[in-house]
């Protein structure tokens, strides 16, 4: 048995991630964090277990093997100094990072095992190594564009998936992201430049997750999309990079890794 920490654990994916680790069958809920001052605190995890909901990060801690960490980003740039002090493996599926919080999670990976991915589903984890092929087959004759669509409480754009995508479009092309990305177009922005990568961000309503990469160029254009209809595909990728991450070498490993893609 995987014993697993869930932190978030009100949150959308938190309470998809509990009910999936209560049903799974070598996995087991040890733990169920909050922030503190949550109103939720001392009630039960979910259905199907006795777990209630802390915010003792140091009790939650001790006992678990891993932890999964679908929160905020100081949240987890704070836990995986925690987690490592402690030596419980970090998943971490937390979007919207700056340059200094991915530094010190680098920092943190190389003295515990972190896996960590903008998106956890296999689909789109395909669609990453897709991205790249397409985009080191094609020239710059074709414009990139990655459209991302998400639901009306997201607080990040573009989307921890969007810069993934973005960031295997520029590899494949043998450039660097942040040399030829262009984010959010407004106002007299004039021609468009070639090989730069484009971003567009839609927000509304219940939309879980779609991505959609284009490749555009004169006489023909190329799609390639993944719709998530249930954040199922994401609690599924966790916790196999839970169970995954137990006895790894320290270091920060991607679902690309997990997934053997
Ligand atoms: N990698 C992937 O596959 C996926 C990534 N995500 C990402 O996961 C993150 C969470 O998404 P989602 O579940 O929809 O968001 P929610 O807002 O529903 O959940 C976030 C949870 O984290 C809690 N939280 C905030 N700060 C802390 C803290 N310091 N300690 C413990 N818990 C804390 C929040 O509590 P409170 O509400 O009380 O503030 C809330 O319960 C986002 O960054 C999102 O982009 C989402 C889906 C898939
Ligand atoms: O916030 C979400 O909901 C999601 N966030 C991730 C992202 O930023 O790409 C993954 C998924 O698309 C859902």
């Amino acid at each position: 048995m995987t014993n697993i920490l869930v932190t978030g654990a009100t949150g959308r994916m938190g309470q998809m991630l509990i009910g999936h680790i209560v049903a799974h069958p070598t996995a087991r809920l040890t733990g169920a964090l909050e922030r503190a001052g949550s109103p939720r605190l001392g009630e039960m995890a979910g259905p199907g277990t006795d777990v209630r909901i802390t915010d003792d990060m140091a009790a939650a801690l001790h006992g678990a093997d891993v932890v999964i960490d679908f929160t905020a980003p100081a949240a987890s740039v704070a836990l995986a100094r925690h987690a490592a002090d402690v030596g419980v493996a970090h998943i971490i599926g937390t979007t919207g990072f700056s340059e200094d919080d991915l530094a010190a999670i680098a920092a943190a990976g190389q003295r515990n095992t972190i896996v960590r991915a903008g998106n956890m589903s296999l689909g789109v984890n395909l669609l990453v190594q897709l991205t790249r092929k397409v985009a080191a087959a094609l020239d710059e004759e074709y414009d990139i564009e990655v459209i991302e669509a998400h639901h009306r409480h997201k607080v990040d754009a573009p989307s921890g998936t969007a810069l993934m995508l973005g960031e295997a479009a520029a590899e494949g092309r043998g450039v660097a992201l942040a040399d030829v990305s262009d984010r959010g177009r407004d106002g007299i922005t004039g021609a468009r430049e070639r090989g730069r990568i484009g971003f567009a961000a839609i927000r509304g309503g219940d939309i879980i997750g779609e991505h959609d990469v284009l490749f555009a160029a004169d006489g023909e254009r190329i799609t390639l999309r993944h719709v998530a209809s249930d954040r199922a595909v994401f609690a599924r990728g966790a916790i196999r990079a839970a169970l995954w991450s137990v006895g790894k070498p320290h270091g920060e490993y991607s679902m690309i890794d997990v997934l053997g893609l």
